[in-house]
């Protein structure tokens, strides 16, 4: 059994991901041993399997002996660890959800679904560090894995809405502080269904612009309005997050740099972790639409195509319905009215812990254990 170590399983991503290996009885397969950055020598989780004592996850000469290493953990983590354990010469399998060496050469972006070849090849080719894609990315290939599969997509525009969820627990916790403060601040008139709309649109105003207002993570307020940045400033007028679009998506489908131009602007809107968005395609040719519902739906077993009607898609292609779920809805799917046939828009929901960090982890160890 390969001895498996776990670092950052008690974190956000770290427990969606803990929580899917035990639903897909990972854990049966392995030797999990659990690492910690502050809780060294205290009793390690029992998934159905005593694990002994948590291990400090600085702790070079322990994860050396590990034949896996599986962190979510975090950027500044691997940037500390992983360089003085390669250079220790450990040559086992690094596979992490952190963005930090997403595009190094020595690593694959791993979403299996779509880019399970270039999966392959590298184990073949003995790669050894697996990481896993921007969450809007990796979202977005899963929802739209079928037209890049058929080599149907020019270019596309990606308009995200994404989830407090992605900054972090503190974040989402933040979003309902916030969302509190504001029904706190109207709660009197909100029972008197004869108070005046705009009183209450005034002093909600009021409260969101009031120091009050919870704002230590996000800096501004996100419950009741919206952050269009997300990530660092390049300095050229994009966000780090929309550069990762066109990067990623091109080094997961194994393509050179900007083969395919991906490209748009990342906001971060009020909903707990499930990323929307917003496509505009320009395929390389007219394909007709119920083709390109069938290479959609035929691609991978969790994209699923919404009909392009109202009740059918303000009720399957919500937040409120796919959250929890490995589902990728893809619906609003249509010819846009511009003059041309092969411009195409189309709408997607995802969790953004699930597809977006912990699910290609999980898969990917499956995939070295099954090789
Ligand atoms: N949030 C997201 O959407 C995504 C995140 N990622 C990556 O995953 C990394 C981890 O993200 P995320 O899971 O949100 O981070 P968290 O802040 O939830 O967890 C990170 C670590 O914080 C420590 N920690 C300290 N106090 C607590 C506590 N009370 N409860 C749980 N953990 C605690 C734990 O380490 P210890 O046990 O060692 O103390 C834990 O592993 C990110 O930095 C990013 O690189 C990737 C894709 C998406
Ligand atoms: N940046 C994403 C979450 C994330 O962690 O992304 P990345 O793994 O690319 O740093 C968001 O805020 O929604």
């Amino acid at each position: 059994m390969k001895k498996v170590g776990l670092v950052g399983w008690r974190g956000m991503v770290g427990s969606v991901l803990m929580n899917r290996m035990v639903e897909e009885k990972d854990f049966d397969l392995i030797e999990p041993i659990f690492f910690t950055t502050s809780q060294t020598g205290q009793a390690a989780p029992n998934f159905g399997k005593d694990a002994g004592l948590l291990l400090d996850a600085n702790n070079i000469d322990e994860l050396k002996k590990m034949d896996v290493v599986i962190t979510c953990q975090g950027g500044d983590y691997t940037k500390a660890v992983y360089p003085k354990l390669r250079e220790a010469g450990w040559k086992g399998y690094w596979i992490d959800a952190a963005s930090s060496l997403r595009m190094d050469d020595e690593a694959i972006i791993v979403l299996d679904p779509v880019n399970k070849n270039v999966i392959k090849d590298g184990i073949q080719n003995g790669v050894k560090t697996y990481v896993g894609g921007n969450c809007t990315v990796s979202l977005m290939m899963m929802g739209l894995g079928g037209l890049f599969a058929n080599n149907a997509i020019d270019w596309v525009s990606a308009m995200t809405y994404q989830a407090a969820s992605g900054g972090g627990a503190k974040h989402m916790r933040e979003l309902l502080s916030g969302m509190g403060y504001l029904n706190q601040s109207v709660a009197g008139e909100l029972q008197d269904p004869a108070s005046a709309i705009l009183e209450i649109d005034k002093k909600v105003t009021a409260s969101l612009n009031s120091d009050g207002f919870p704002t230590d993570n996000f800096v501004v307020p996100l419950a009741g309005s919206l952050i269009p940045w997300i990530d660092s400033d390049l300095g050229n007028g994009q966000s780090r997050e929309e550069w990762k679009a066109g990067a990623e998506t091109n080094k997961i489908l194994g393509l050179d740099g900007n083969a395919i131009p991906v490209e748009g602007l990342c906001v971060r809107i009020g909903t707990m972790r499930c990323h929307s968005q917003a496509f505009t395609m320009k395929l390389k040719q007219d394909i007709p639409l119920d083709e390109i519902h069938d290479m959609l739906a035929v691609h991978n077993e969790w994209a699923k195509v919404v009909p392009n009607e109202k009740e059918a898609t303000i009720s399957q292609l919500t937040p409120a319905k796919v959250t929890g779920t490995l589902d990728v809805p893809v619906g609003r799917i249509r010819k846009l009215n511009m003059g041309s046939d092969k411009l195409l828009s189309a709408f997607s929901v995802g969790d953004q812990l699930l597809w977006g960090a912990a699910e290609p982890l999980r898969r990917m160890l499956r995939i070295l254990l099954e090789d």
